[in-house]
């Protein structure tokens, strides 16, 4: 009963939501793309824009997360039309994960088409350097392997069906034209692809997760982007990520370094424009599928 009731209301409000904004712009996006940490310039870069502070948006959780500034961003990236998340939601504010991942189903009803997502994340790695941009080519949902997955409860039909597959979640077309992009814009070198690895936070890793994580072959551990993107991939968005490397993972008890928030915008801040670019191009070369048939309106 309880579930029945919480699904027919998130059903009906992202509807509310997506019909709400649909009378306020004349945007229709194609894709999507939500900012992680530090990276919300992004969305300032949108020509013809409209935005909404999250907090008009009927519907819509808040952002609460320093860096995450709570706008949602319509216009123009190479002709193409966008919208733009300028701060996401994250489990460890206390969103239920449907809140955390309602947006993604918002933009399915939008029409979009493509989800890029970014975040910051600290590397295990050690060919990964701060500042280094990783394109991310699968990822561990560690929240979601214990049963703390957005698509727990009753399976809503009209998005999707109740066990979809995630291998290949992370499109890799789109994954080699960015590498193409990176070349020609002579950023290949801070470039590589690898696993990503969401864990609940909001505290950083200890030196033993830290080791335990790197042994099960992730590149690049962070706190957010998995259950957007099983949301998503749930639905038939094309998905594509990148993580912006902020710090380097303490792995030793000899390395008395330690990571913050502060430092982890700052890298954004250094290297939003590289990230910019890199998204710019990439909108512009890919091709619109137009394969969102929108059977969930
Ligand atoms: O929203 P993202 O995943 O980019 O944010 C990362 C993870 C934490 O929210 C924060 C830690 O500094 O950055
Ligand atoms: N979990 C986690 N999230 C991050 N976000 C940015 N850096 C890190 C990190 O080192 N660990």
């Amino acid at each position: 009963m309880f579930w029945e009731i919480f699904d027919f209301l998130s059903s009906k409000c992202s509807t509310k939501t997506a019909d709400w904004l649909m009378s306020q712009t004349k945007h229709r996006p194609q894709v999507a793309i939500i900012c992680g940490s530090g990276l919300g310039m992004l969305a300032d870069t949108l020509k013809c824009q409209d935005s909404f502070a999250y907090s008009d948006i009927p519907g819509f959780p808040q952002s609460t997360v320093q860096g995450h500034a709570g706008r949602l961003v319509f216009g123009e990236l190479k002709g193409k039309s966008c919208v733009c998340m300028q701060g996401r939601f994250h489990m460890y504010e206390g969103h239920s994960l449907l809140k955390t991942t309602f947006p993604v189903r918002v933009f399915k009803l939008l029409g979009v088409e493509t989800l890029f997502v970014t975040n910051a994340a600290g590397s295990l790695a050690d060919c990964l350097q701060p500042g280094d941009i990783m394109i991310i080519k699968d990822h561990v949902n560690f929240p979601g392997l214990v049963g703390l997955n957005p698509l727990c409860g009753p399976n809503d039909d009209k998005f999707g069906p109740r066990f979809p597959a995630m291998s290949g979640c992370y499109d890799k077309n789109l994954r080699c034209l960015a590498m193409e992009i990176a070349k020609q814009l002579g950023v290949a070198g801070l470039m590589q692809e690898g696993v990503y690895a969401m864990v609940g936070g909001p505290n950083f890793e200890t030196i033993a997760e830290a080791r335990l994580l790197h042994r099960l072959g992730v590149d690049a551990v962070g706190m957010s982007t998995a259950p957007e993107v099983v949301v998503a991939t749930h639905c038939g968005l094309r998905v594509f990520g990148l993580s912006l490397i902020t710090n380097k993972v303490v792995k030793s008890y000899e390395d008395s370094d330690s990571v913050n928030h502060e430092g982890v915008l700052e890298v954004g801040r250094l290297r939003s424009h590289t990230v910019q670019q890199l998204v710019t191009e990439l909108i512009g070369r890919m091709e619109i599928n137009n394969n969102n048939t929108n059977n969930a309106a």
